[in-house]
């Protein structure tokens, strides 16, 4: 029996790619009533799309081919709404100083020429980078290596922003390494060809994790809704996972909770491992998404965002509307607080705090004075790990612990290895990749 942990889309792509392995006695256990994590995606009454987590995926890159290739073992090709990079929401990413929205650099001319907010034009800055003296810190934040290598500038207004606009955090504590594998698809080879710089679903991204949920259940997976693991126990080379009232022996549990939210449930039998995953911290981000009637936005564009020394309670807003245009509308999302939601709106706050920040803000920066005709508040806690300072030599101490103590035990998911969908999907396919290999490499030692 494999039980997979979490009804995420790193546990739903973990059961898919256990039972395409020909894996049979799957069960996948899920705390909450719904499956999809923070993917989640609302249909207004009139038909307007407000996604409350990702919106857009990424096709290139390894674990991007990867996710093509999903989608279209998933039969959802036809679905995919792709983004090319003509298009004003993959050319215009913004950003807010000083009172005024400025692009990011996005073509060669704006290398060579001086672009507000930067003083200087950014080939200087690669001169620079020429000219500096090599370093050898094993780690350090992306903020601080951007800046000794490109100059401070970059590290305020195109780091710092960036940072903010993938994991709502600080530069200054985010580390920067990564490692990749292989994978293709003919999606992708499509995805080259059209030029796709990021895509989405049709109906919005939640309609992945709703067919990944149909597509196992009919191979035969057991799915448990409400139902919270409360303990991982490891005995005789097997897991016990405990849930209120009821237990499963499992030859190896895959794991996609955050890491800190499995800590406790192993804590017991290896505090020690408890201790390393309870320290990965994650971020709350406010998300509020607004209907506007009329074409309102001045500039088309992705979205714009909100760097640290602006010292705004806002992150970011995505120009929905702009990316997938619907009627004559103005679809919005404002991101809100991440590393600093606690200082910013306390504890517990309102969702009419949260609306009402939203508003003054999209009012202010982007002069759309009317009311919102549709809306909706979310405060997404812990939903966006941070791998600060250290993360990685945390997950090789990790990794290492498991492997000395020979424990069934695989960790998926967004706290690890990358935060991305395609990081999340591809976390769960390697793990299975692991299991096969370890099962078969076990059957030829007993032959
Ligand atoms: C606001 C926001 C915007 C984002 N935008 C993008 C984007 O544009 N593009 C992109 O690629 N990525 C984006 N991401 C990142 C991406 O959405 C996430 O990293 C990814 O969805 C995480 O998936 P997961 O399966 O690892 O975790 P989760 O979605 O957190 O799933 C874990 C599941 O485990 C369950 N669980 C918890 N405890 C227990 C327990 N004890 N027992 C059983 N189940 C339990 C939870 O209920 C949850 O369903 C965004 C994320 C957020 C929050
Ligand atoms: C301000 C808060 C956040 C915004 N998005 C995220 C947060 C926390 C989360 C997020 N956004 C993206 C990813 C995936 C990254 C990847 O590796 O694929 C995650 C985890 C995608 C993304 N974010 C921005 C862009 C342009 C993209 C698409 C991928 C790409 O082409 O690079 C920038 C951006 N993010 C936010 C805003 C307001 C914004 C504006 C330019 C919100």
């Amino acid at each position: 029996m494999h039980v997979v942990l979490g009804g995420g889309i790193g546990g739903l792509s973990a059961a898919y790619y256990l039972l395409n392995s020909g894996l049979k006695n799957v069960t996948l256990i899920e705390a909450s009533s719904r499956l999809g994590g923070w993917i989640k995606t609302t249909k207004t009454s009139k038909g307007y799309i407000f996604e409350h987590g990702p919106r857009t995926v990424r096709p290139r890159g390894l674990a991007g081919e990867n996710t093509l290739q999903l989608i279209e073992e998933l039969g959802l090709d036809n679905k995919v709404l792709p983004i090319n990079f003509e298009h004003p929401a993959a050319k215009n990413r913004l950003i807010y100083v000083n009172k005024s929205l400025y692009a990011l650099p996005s073509n060669i001319t704006s290398f060579l020429t001086p672009q507000p907010p930067f003083s200087k034009p950014l080939i200087s800055a690669l001169f620079h980078d020429l000219k500096v003296p090599k370093k050898t810190a094993k780690d350090e934040s992306m903020y601080d290596f951007v800046e000794r290598r490109l100059g401070k500038e970059i590290a305020e207004y195109a780091v710092s922003p960036l940072v903010c606009g993938v994991c709502a955090g600080d530069a200054k504590e985010i580390s920067k390494s990564r490692n990749p594998i292989k994978v293709k698809s003919e999606l992708s080879k499509r995805s080259k060809k059209e030029k796709w710089n990021v895509w989405s679903l049709d109906g919005g991204l939640e309609l992945l994790p709703e067919t990944l949920k149909c597509n196992i259940e009919e191979k035969g997976a057991d799915v448990l809704l409400n139902s919270p693991c409360k303990e991982i126990l490891f005995k005789s080379g097997k897991a016990v996972v405990k849930l209120q009232d009821d237990s499963f022996v499992s030859d190896n549990v895959i794991c996609s909770l955050p890491a800190a939210q499995l800590a406790p449930l192993i804590s017991k039998q290896h505090p020690l491992l408890s201790e390393d995953l309870a320290a990965i911290p994650s971020v709350t981000v406010g998300v509020v998404n607004l209907q506007y009637k009329g074409r309102l936005l001045n500039q088309d564009a992705f979205g714009f965002l909100v760097p640290t020394s602006q010292k705004l309670p806002i992150l970011g807003v995505i120009f929905d509307s702009c990316c997938f245009p619907k009627d004559d509308n103005t679809v919005l999302t404002v991101m809100m607080g991440g590393r600093w939601f606690e200082q910013l709106f306390g504890r517990n706050p309102s969702p009419d705090k949260l609306l009402s920040t939203a508003v003054q803000h999209v009012r202010t920066i982007l002069h759309i004075a009317s009311v919102p005709e549709n809306h909706c508040v979310s405060i997404l806690k812990d939903c966006i790990p941070q791998y600060v300072i250290g993360h990685h030599e945390r997950i090789e101490r990790i990794k290492a612990y498991i492997k000395r103590h020979n424990l069934p035990l695989s960790l998926i998911g967004a706290s690890y290895d990358g935060i991305s969908v395609n990081d999340v999907i591809f976390s769960a396919r390697t793990a299975v990749n692991d299991i096969i290999q370890k099962s078969n490499l076990n059957d030829s030692v007993k032959k």
